[in-house]
Formats: C-alpha cells, structure tokens, sequence
C-alpha cells in the first residue's frame, strides 16, 4: 500500500478512500483530518495503483478522490477508463476551476464521476461530497448482494456469463459513461440498458428508447432531434425529438449500426456539443443525456467497411458490454422457462405443473437464435397450446432439433480442420508449402487431411499476365 493508512480506523471497518494525486507529500497531509472522520486513505498516483487496490478488495465499496490539479497529461486521463469504471467506486474529481475549460478534464468528470470539487475546499465538504460518493457505491454493493439470487433489476439469470455482465452492468450503473451494448437479437440488450438507467443516479429522469432500425431514414432526423412548427409541409406544431425527451435522463439508441450516416454526423455533433438544433429552429438547446447503445450487428466491421463512422462509435463505446446468447446460459435456460411458465400460466385453459423431461432436453438442445425473446414467446404458446398437466417438447414446438444428435467430437474436429485447411488455401491461393507452413503440418500430413476430407488442391495462381496486343 502506498501512503498512509490508519489502521485503527481500518479496524473499525472504516470507509475505504483512494486518493489519486500527483502532487508532493502536502497533498496527502492536506488530507489528514479525514483520517480521524474515519477514513481510511489510500494514495495512488497513477490508473494502475488503483487497479491494483481495487483487484484486492473489488467488493467493497470505495469513494476516491481524483486530484487533477497537478501531473497528468492529457495521455494519463485517457488511460484512467479502465480504473475509473472498475470496482464498486465512487469517484469525485478535484480541480481548480480553470480546468472546467479544458474538455479532456470535462468528459472525464461527465462520464465518469459522480461529482467534482474545486480544491482546496473546506474538509466539512470533502468530507460530505466524499461521504455522498460513497454511499452511492455502497447501495450498488448491496443492490448487487440483494439481487444476486434473483439476477440483476428483473433480467434473470445466474450463468457465469450473467454474473459477469450483471457486476459490469452495476459498475456502469456508477458512472456516466457512454455504454455499448452488443448481442444477438433478443438476448436482453434493452433489458440491460434499462438496468443501467435506474440504478444510475439519473433513475428519476425519463429513460427514452429509439429504434434506430425500425424508422424510415428520412425521418429519423426529425425523431431525433425534434422540429419546429413549418419546417416542413405537414409540421402544424412543435413537436420535441428523443433525444431532448430525455433530458436529465438516459437515451437508449437501439441498432445503432442502422443509423444512417447523414444522422451519424448530426448526432456526433451533439455529442460533441451537448446541444441539439430542431430541424427548421435556429436555436440550439442544451441537452444533458447519457447515451446507452446497442446493436446486433458487428459494429467494429461497419466501421472497417466505412459504414459506421469512427469517430462515433469511439464516442459511443466508452463502456462496452457483451451481451451473451442463451444457449450459451446452461440453466439460466430452466430459469427462464419458468419464469415464463409462471408468468403466463394464467392464459391457459388448464393448471400446468411443469415441463415434461422431453421439454427439458429440447430447451437444451434447441440452439435459440431469437434467444431470451424466441423462449419466452415459446413457452407462451405452449402454455395456450398444451393438452396435458406437463409441457412437452411438442407443445414448444422444438420437437425437431431432438431429432438431429448433437455432433460428436470428432465430427466437431474435422468440420474445424477442414474449415481450417480450406481457409488457408484460399488465403496462400492454393500454394501448398505456404498452407503446410500456416498451419504447421508438414506436406505430407497435409495431403493426407486434404484428400479424407475430399478437399482438392486447385491450380496456384500465378501472377497476372499482361498481354499486348
Ligand atoms: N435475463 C432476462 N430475464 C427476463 N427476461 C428477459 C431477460 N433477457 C431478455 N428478457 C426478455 O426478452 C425479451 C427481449 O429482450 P430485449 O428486448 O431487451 O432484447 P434485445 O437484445 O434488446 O433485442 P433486439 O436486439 O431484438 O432489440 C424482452 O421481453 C425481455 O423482457
């Protein structure tokens, strides 16, 4: 441990507070007094002193003080991220209020502290706005104890994958950084965004939803950023966008990869600038949303194509989430059907017990590409459906996938070797000593793959000829 620590406030189970400072050892006993208001300091003067603090205690809540005033370059506030959102941390930043100018400074309050001090301040308001921060850490703590057995704010689930993107979903809770949320359809990626919101502390402001996928380009400007009466033919009045309804509050931008890029750079704009301009307005209105997005698409592969500006998404995936499939869930998927099953038990004709083991090896076997959605959706209709006391296979309508085994090992070997082979090829352009050198086999071994997997060695290229005529 760097610094100071008062160990008999530490073993009255004291409050946990990381001071990160650049500054000479005055800083730190600038700090004294609160060691006797029983907190327990902890100094760090870089990202990765706090990781490290935080690896070894990432349960308990902390507050920590981040004191801009001296030392870190611009480089140093790009990388504090990763520390700023890791563990159950209350960060409150401390700056001279010069540096409210400088936007690296900003973004880095706004995005990820839940409140900033112009130093040097009274100890009476450190303490409290410190005391604040903390608090806000603890009630994650226990939302995240509370919630344990039952998932995270109504998403069920306890699968490793869940646990993992219920704490990250928590931590996210704790800032203001933007979040990106990938994942299949249906897999609860609005689920989660909602999540976020109201364990945030903008939870009684408006969280607002738009489907970037679901609205016509042409009109997509017009809901997102509102318009004022006669800016077009048919505007009789005012009418507000999304992104100004949820002033105060979270906007969730749902496939955010169908944005087009006429509206891509309208909203990059507002990012930029924290105020949109209603189409036909002159005006531009300030507007203070935390920006939660989600696709099911490969966004980093839109980017490479060029279809999704970079610039926006590096806006837009401060946070990154990964939402996983459900068949990658194990028996959050019997958890899921039951809750189903009781959630909609009353729609039926008859009291349903259960599911009949045939229906329970078909949830498992079935390869859910609609995921959460496609097996409440399921089970719904099999609650309407079912003929006897216990849900069967049949009644889901999965009877088929029982039918076809899953793959053996070894049938799951060679469907990945000859994969693997026919890549290669394709990427050395038929050139067997560069395919046998790739994959480190050697010519004869690769022969051999390639004839028991029927792969035949085409012609190897050879560079282009240029005929003159
Ligand atoms: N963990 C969960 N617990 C309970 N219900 C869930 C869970 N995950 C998803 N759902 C339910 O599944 C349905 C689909 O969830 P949601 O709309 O959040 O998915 P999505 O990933 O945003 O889908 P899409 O990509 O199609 O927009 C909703 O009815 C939601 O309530």
């Amino acid at each position: 441990m760097d610094g100071m620590q008062d160990s008999e406030a530490a073993q009255r189970g004291s409050r946990e507070l990381i001071y990160v400072t650049r500054g000479g050892a005055g800083r730190v006993l600038a700090l004294g007094g609160l060691q006797q208001l029983g907190w327990n300091l902890r100094r760090a003067p870089d990202a990765r002193s706090v990781l490290r603090i935080l690896n070894g205690d990432s349960r308990k809540p902390h507050a920590a003080l981040l004191d801009l005033r001296e030392g870190f370059s611009q480089q140093d506030l790009a990388e504090f991220g990763a520390a700023l959102s890791a563990g159950n941390v209350g960060w409150v930043a401390g700056i001279d209020a010069r540096q409210l100018d400088e936007s690296p400074v900003r973004d880095l309050i706004r995005d990820y502290c839940y409140d900033y001090l112009t130093l040097p301040c009274p100890e009476s308001v450190l303490n409290t706005v410190i005391g604040h921060a903390h608090g806000m850490a603890s009630l994650a703590c226990e939302r995240g104890d509370a919630t344990s057995e039952a998932g995270f704010d109504g998403m069920i689930g306890e699968s490793p994958a869940m646990r993992t993107l219920c704490r990250t979903l928590r931590k996210a809770a704790l800032t203001e950084a933007p979040v990106f949320i990938a994942g299949e359809t249906g897999t609860g990626k609005e689920l989660a965004a909602m999540a976020v919101h109201r364990h945030s502390r903008r939870h009684a402001h408006p969280f607002v939803a738009i489907n970037c996928g679901a609205i016509p380009h042409s009109l997509i400007q017009s809901e997102l950023f509102g318009y004022e009466r006669g800016a077009f033919t048919g505007a009789q009045q005012r009418k507000l966008g999304r992104i100004e309804m949820a002033n105060s509050g979270t906007l969730f931008l749902d496939e955010i990869g169908d944005l087009p890029l006429e509206s891509q750079a309208s909203l990059l704009r507002f990012l930029q600038q924290g105020s949109i301009e209603r189409l036909g307005g002159h005006e531009q209105i300030a507007v203070d949303v935390r920006i939660i997005s989600a696709t099911h698409h490969d966004l980093d592969r839109a980017v490479a194509e060029g279809r999704f500006r970079a610039d926006l998404y590096h806006r837009l995936c401060v946070l990154r989430l990964q939402q996983p499939p459900l068949r990658e869930r194990g028996s959050d998927i019997d958890k899921l059907a039951d809750y189903a099953l009781q959630r909609y038990s009353q729609e039926g004709h008859r009291t349903l017990k259960g599911f009949a083991p045939c229906a329970r090896q078909a949830l498992h076997s079935h390869a859910w590409p609609g995921n959460v959605r496609e097996l409440i959706n399921r089970v719904r209709q099999a609650v309407v459906m079912a003929e006897g006391r216990l849900i069967t296979a049949a009644d889901l309508h999965i009877e088929s996938s029982l039918t076809t085994p899953p793959p053996t090992l070894d049938e799951v070997r060679d469907a990945a070797t000859r994969a693997a082979i026919e890549r290669s090829l394709h990427r050395n352009r038929g050139r067997l000593v560069d395919v046998a050198r790739e994959l480190g086999v050697s010519r004869v071994t690769l022969y051999r793959l390639m004839q028991r997997h029927g792969l035949r060695a085409h012609e190897p290229e050879t560079p282009n000829t240029l005929h003159i005529a």
